[in-house]
């Protein structure tokens, strides 16, 4: 049993190279995206994939490049698919999103009148794990991102760590891998400049050489092509290609 893991995009929130940092979880049964940035539809077309063979949508936070493209797929599927798309988030999440949703939307006569009325909701508790499929289990982790707002990176299937955008947590990292079994890592990453909001590779580089083997770096800006070779034993996530987790 193999599941994959293909990027619509692995760019941050300004890249122009780079679709949003928006991932597909592949398994025989079941296809789960992973955020739906502003860019996320462009980039199903561009893949030559469809919204209507994803089971459900999963949202870490919100933010644009995470979100923004969720308006457009509710839309989709009502019109094309005659259905909604189901929608993963946390308990805590659903307010600010139909917030963000409201205010993503073209006016026109048929705007949802809830979060139900677009998706198909289903809550989240996060810290327990939730079985999507046969092969696919997630647990929800709260991680910092910015003050006062709730973001969730995501345990999959108990090994994998795959992070919402967040501020350097070192000390959660090395307990996932030596307390929890964790033996792959994807990781957002500002390669220029101060974090403040996210973890830059400075911070990254400084982990230890067991865990950063295991790390992928993904989230970046347009300049990544300057720092291939200096990541260490890290490696960049690659958007578009098919990785087998
Ligand atoms: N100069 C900036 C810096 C950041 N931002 C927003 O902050 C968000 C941080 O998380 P993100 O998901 O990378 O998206 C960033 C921008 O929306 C912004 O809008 N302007
Ligand atoms: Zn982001
Ligand atoms: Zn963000």
């Amino acid at each position: 049993m193999t599941v994959n893991l293909q990027m619509l995009g692995t760019g941050d929130a300004f890249a122009k190279n780079y679709y949003n940092n928006n991932g597909l979880l592949l398994s025989r049964d079941y296809t789960l995206l992973i955020d739906c940035g502003t860019t996320a539809p462009r980039a199903m077309e561009k893949l030559g994939r469809s919204f209507a063979d994803v089971n459900a949508v999963l949202i870490t936070h919100i933010h644009d490049d995470h979100v923004g493209g969720l308006p457009e797929l509710s839309r989709l599927m009502k019109t094309k698919f005659g259905r909604k798309m189901i929608l993963l988030i946390a308990d805590t999440l659903a307010e600010p999103l139909w917030e963000s949703f409201q205010k993503n939307s073209p006016v026109t006569a048929h705007n949802p009148s809830s979060l139900e009325d677009a998706f198909e909701v289903r809550l989240l508790k996060p810290g327990s794990p939730h079985k999507l499929s046969t092969e696919i289990i997630l647990e929800l982790i709260r991680t910092p991102h910015i003050r006062g707002k709730e973001s969730y990176s995501l345990l999959l299937g108990g090994d994998i760590f795959y992070s919402a955008d967040m501020i350097f947590q070192p000390e959660l990292l090395l307990k996932l891998v030596r307390k929890q079994g964790i033996r792959q890592i994807f990781h957002d990453c500002q390669l220029k400049g101060p974090g403040e909001v996210h973890t830059t590779l400075s911070e990254l580089l400084s982990l230890p050489e067991d865990v950063r083997k295991m790390i992928r770096l993904m989230h970046y800006g347009d300049h990544k092509p300057q720092f291939e070779g200096k990541t260490a034993e890290m490696t960049f996530l690659e958007q578009h290609v098919i990785y087998a987790l």
